[in-house]
């Protein structure tokens, strides 16, 4: 029946439930798992999933790494909750604001009996939601939960898999001071994520490569003129070059903090005051250095009707993506603005550990 939700319309609502602190459950065949974002988890809340059933939280290896907990899933170590953990136990291990004033966490009992299968899933989830990457997993639970959003586990670790289809909403043209022909397209996933923008400059042909830029949303950078990055800078050279060409298309990309979200970023800034760079603060908060998926622009120029680009970047691996994905990248027109005292050291660690070409 239509008016069911689909396999895709229950992820999203359980990423809002995560969000809001509610649980979800779950199910691989007959075992079901009540599963809770490690972040903001209330002490009532933690309390009566864990008199459901036993209960593990799910980590990261980068952050089972920073804690010396042992990650035998791999991708990810299964923490035994000791029996008086409360709220505060999985805040502290979730969350590495406290580790430099509390570094004598643990000992941690990893599992590695069964199948991490669901609780790879839950932090899937969980990172999904743009939340710390940690989750509370409860299984087997036999009670009854009504009123709680259900999903198939592993209808959902191949919907996290794949890549998500966009629509373009609308259009509407946008007098620029860069060019007067300026038009802004909106395209909101499929996923019910957060929509992203398209500027185009002109109306360049589809059939020739376009001068495009893939910006990756920085608010900091971008909105405030954050002396920390060069997203700013590097977002008006690209779109004064298209308005000097004439012709160009800049994808702004909803991927704030290299996917991770402007929380989590906030949440890197303050471990990189503590001395980290900006490839260590994201493993310690238990990410990968990059979690954007590069599909998504790739998806997006598509529906324009575009194929090829010369690519506005300092970073080959987008060039790499591009080509996996799909679009050709016949020239890589650097980027090399906004270097200032404050971002230097950024800037080399991103070259250093990220190949960028600066
Ligand atoms: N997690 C995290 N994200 C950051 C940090 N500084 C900037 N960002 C985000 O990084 C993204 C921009 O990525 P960059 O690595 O600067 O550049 P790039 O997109 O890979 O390459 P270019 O095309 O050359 O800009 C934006 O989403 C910013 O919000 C940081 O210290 N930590
Ligand atoms: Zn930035």
């Amino acid at each position: 029946m239509t008016l069911i939700p689909t396999p895709t319309e229950r992820l999203a609502r359980a990423r809002t439930d995560l969000r809001l602190g509610l649980p979800v459950v779950l199910a691989s065949g007959d075992v079901r798992a009540l599963v809770l974002a490690a972040e903001g988890i209330s002490a009532d809340r933690l309390a009566e999933a864990r008199a459901l059933g036993p209960a593990t939280l799910a980590i990261t290896s980068w952050r089972a790494e920073t804690l010396r907990a042992r990650p035998y899933d791999g991708d990810l170590a299964r923490l035994k909750l000791p029996g008086d953990a409360g709220a505060d136990w999985v805040a502290s291990v979730a969350d590495p604001a406290t580790d430099l004033a509390h570094p004598m966490k643990g000992p941690f009992e990893a599992g590695r009996e069964g199948a991490a299968d669901l609780h790879r899933t839950a932090l899937r989830l969980a990172k999904s939601a743009h939340l710390l990457p940690a989750a509370l997993v409860v299984t087997p639970v036999t009670a009854d939960l009504p009123g709680l959003t259900v999903l198939d586990a592993d209808a959902t670790a191949a919907l996290l898999d794949q890549p998500v289809p966009h629509r373009e909403v609308v259009s509407g043209r946008v007098p620029l001071s860069v060019s007067e022909k300026g038009r802004v397209h909106v395209f909101r996933p499929g996923d019910g994520g957060e929509e992203h923008f398209v500027c185009e400059i002109g109306r360049p042909p589809r059939d020739k490569p376009v001068l495009a830029r893939l910006h990756s949303a920085c608010f900091t950078g971008d909105v405030l003129g954050s002396l920390k990055c060069d997203c700013g800078p590097q977002l008006h050279s690209a779109l004064a070059a298209m308005g000097r060409e004439g012709e160009g298309v800049l994808l702004y990309l909803s991927q704030e903090g290299r996917g991770i979200g402007l929380a989590n970023k906030m949440r890197a800034y303050s471990l990189q005051d503590q001395g980290f760079d900006t490839v260590e603060a994201n493993h310690r908060l238990g990410f990968e250095d990059d979690e954007r998926d590069f599909r998504t622009g790739a998806d997006i120029l598509k529906r324009l009707g575009f194929s090829s680009v010369r690519l506005m970047t300092n970073n080959p691996a987008k060039v790499r993506m591009m080509e996996a994905h799909g679009i050709a990248v016949t020239e890589r027109v650097p980027l090399a603005v906004g270097l200032n005292p404050l971002n230097e050291k950024y800037l080399d660690v991103k070259a250093k550990k990220s190949g960028h070409i600066l």
